[in-house]
């Protein structure tokens, strides 16, 4: 740990959109509130009313690469991102609570009409479009299934409706997006929602600090259940 990151607040990592959102409340039952919105403002380092503690504004899939190398103390990320940079990032974070928040599933979904029990039961090899490409592989290879896996960013749901793919492998909340696409949801990979991970020098060096945030978390998440 460097004497600058020792000196500044503690930094939490968030992304901005629904994680951000989740955790103004719990923030805000550890009496911290965040003046500026990053929906609005354009500042990357955003503070708050604890002169302790400052977050940064990071896409979500970044969250533990920051925090991994030590450039954020904590952050927040959903689970599926953490599966899928733990895959290439072995080791070095530390994940004490599921804060509960951003609940979705990982799901396997095709076209309305396809069947695809008869696909798998068939041996057929599937295209999968995804952007979780080591969760599918993983969930494929349990269920004997071949597959080949082509990675997207993005907009999963349009890949089988312009023949890209057979089937994706995405994150469903309402379903509504799946429905809006004509295409339905077959199999659940895993349950989603974001959790929160430190560094683990940060959690030797800075425990006095940290701990009490860690804790006001977990008994905030653990009252929203
Ligand atoms: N529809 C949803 N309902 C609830 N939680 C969701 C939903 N979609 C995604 N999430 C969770 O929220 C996290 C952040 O999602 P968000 O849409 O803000 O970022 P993203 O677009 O997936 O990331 P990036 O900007 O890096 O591509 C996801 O990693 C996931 O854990
Ligand atoms: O079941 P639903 O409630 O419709 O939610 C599912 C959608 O939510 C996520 O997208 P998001 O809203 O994050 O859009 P983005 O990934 O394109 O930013 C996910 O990738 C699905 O497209």
């Amino acid at each position: 740990m460097s004497p600058a990151s020792l000196e500044r607040p503690l930094t939490l990592a968030l992304s901005k959109g629904r994680i951000f959102d989740e955790t103004m409340p719990l923030l805000a039952a550890a009496g911290i509130q965040v003046p500026e919105n990053p929906e609005t403002s354009r500042k990357l380092i955003l503070p708050t009313s604890s002169p302790n503690l400052q977050l940064i504004i990071v896409r979500a899939t970044d969250v533990p690469t920051y925090v991994q190398y030590g450039a954020a103390d904590f952050g927040i990320a959903g689970k599926d991102v953490l599966v899928e940079h733990a895959a290439e990032h072995p080791g070095g974070l530390y994940q004490p609570i599921d804060l509960n928040i951003a609940r979705c599933r990982l799901c396997v979904a095709v076209p309305v009409g396809f069947d695809y029990e008869a696909a798998v039961r068939q041996g057929s090899r599937l295209r999968i479009a995804t952007k979780y490409v080591r969760a599918a592989r993983e969930h494929f290879a349990r269920k004997g299934v071949y597959v080949d896996i082509i990675k997207l960013y993005g907009s999963m749901e349009l890949a089988p409706l312009v023949g890209l793919a057979d089937a994706i492998v995405d994150l469903v909340s309402t379903g509504s997006t799946l429905k809006a696409n004509k295409l339905v949801a077959v199999e659940d990979i895993a349950e989603i929602s974001s959790r929160l991970i430190v560094n683990q020098a940060s959690l030797k060096t800075r425990a006095s600090a940290l701990q009490p945030l860690i804790d006001a978390f977990a008994r905030a998440s653990s009252q929203d259940e």
